[in-house]
């Protein structure tokens, strides 16, 4: 039995990964989310889940074998085909209220089933580091992980709305929050958490935490204050680790006398962008060094937080890749500019327009292995460009 299973199972992940995934704006699922029942969002759900587990699927099977055959990569491959299987039970099922709350059940077992993804996928690579070296697979695998990471951010997305407006832990209707969106979400708010937290943990490691300003331009109405609708847990998670990295490079550098020289945070609202730019004189990093700071740095990879340890001060693990995931998500961006020897500025875009908040969605495509290919050649391309066959001098090796 179980062999028939498996056949069908690999054809339906076929089948599905050959749907187009359909993205949504922040208006769309504020707008659904709103009026929307929970067989409705069963009727979404239990095709768009299996699609973009799909998708997925079929981009770790591009894997390099010697990485796809770790035991991490294998369980973690594992969880998505069996969440697969267990949404594509619901595909021809009655639209009934039994059904609407098994569906319920079912998303909630899923969340949790893939709770450590992150942490197991970077114990694989590492696993894999260590027995062969820093591989020659390592660009191919950047370019990998931000999709697998943005696809699990659009997973959960979904899960979590579902279960915030229909589970157990829906919200009491008292706030205006529409499931995990509050569609007026007053920004200098979440910053002032994350700066509250961020300094709670900068006093607990260094004794002392650098002085924080906040400034906001509203281009758009003057003098009221910024909101925007939006993820506050999403931007909340952007805020906190570039504060951590700020808050560590002030005190580091200034040590922790109290005239060091303060944060500086500016939000400001345009017709397109509402944007975030948080500037330190933390001594900053050389340029050729900040693109390192977007890697999946396996060798430290996120230390599950047990509870009672302490979060991590900017430990450069996954924090600010998975930072600008949450940015770039519905179709904003995250980047640093830095001077080195005096600071860094991080700078968050985030679309001021919620209809043009739109997901971006990694598609898998019959175009994809080709990229994986693409990626890797670039790469020895760049490999080779440093060295001295392209430009016939220096002593570069
Ligand atoms: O690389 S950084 O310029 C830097 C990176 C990201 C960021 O958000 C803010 C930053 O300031 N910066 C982080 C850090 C930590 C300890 C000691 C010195 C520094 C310098």
């Amino acid at each position: 039995i179980t062999g028939v299973l498996y056949e069908d199972v690999a054809k339906l992940i076929q089948r599905f990964s050959r749907y187009q995934q359909s993205s949504l704006s922040i208006e769309q699922f504020t707008t659904f989310g709103k009026t929307a029942k929970p067989i409705e969002s069963l009727q979404f759900g239990r095709h768009e889940l299996p699609v973009r587990l799909a998708h997925i699927i079929r981009e770790i099977d591009l894997l390099p074998k010697n990485l796809l055959k770790t035991p991490s990569v294998e369980l973690v491959r594992s969880w998505y085909v069996q969440s697969f299987s267990e949404l594509i039970e619901f595909q021809d099922e009655q639209e009934t209220d039994e059904v609407s709350n098994r569906y319920t059940q079912s998303l909630m077992h899923i969340k949790q089933r893939h709770d450590n993804v992150v942490e197991t996928m970077a114990q694989g690579i590492m696993e894999l580091r260590e027995r062969e070296g820093d591989g020659a697979f390592h660009p191919s695998i950047e370019y990998f992980l931000d999709r697998f990471y943005m696809n699990r951010i659009s997973i959960r997305m979904l899960i979590t709305q579902h279960l915030v407006l229909f589970g157990q832990d829906a919200r009491s209707s008292k706030s205006n929050f529409i499931g995990c969106f509050d569609p007026t979400c007053h920004v200098a708010s979440v910053v002032e958490d994350a700066i509250n937290n961020a300094a709670y943990l900068c006093e607990h490691y260094y004794c002392a935490a650098p002085e924080v300003e906040i400034s906001e331009f509203n281009a758009v109405d003057l003098k009221k204050p910024i909101q925007m609708a939006y993820v506050p847990g999403h931007l909340y998670h952007m805020l906190f680790e570039l504060l951590k990295n700020a808050m560590r490079a002030v005190v580091e550098q200034h040590g922790s006398s109290s005239d060091a020289p303060p944060i500086k945070i500016m939000i400001t609202k345009g017709r397109h962008d509402m944007t975030i730019k948080i500037s330190d004189q933390g001594g900053g990093i050389p340029k050729s060094t900040i693109d390192q700071v977007f890697e999946y740095h396996y060798t430290s990879a996120p230390e599950p937080l047990k509870a009672g340890s302490a979060a991590p001060m900017a430990g450069y693990g996954y924090g600010l890749p998975l930072s600008r995931l949450y940015a770039r998500y519905f179709d904003g961006d995250m980047q640093l500019y830095s001077m080195e020897g005096f600071g860094t500025d991080a700078v968050i875009w985030l679309k001021a327009l919620s209809a043009e908040a739109s997901e971006i969605l990694p598609q898998y495509t019959r175009r994809t292995p080709k990229n994986y290919e693409e990626v890797r050649l670039a790469a020895q391309h760049c490999r080779d460009w440093s060295s001295s066959k392209f430009y016939g001098y220096g002593s570069k090796s």
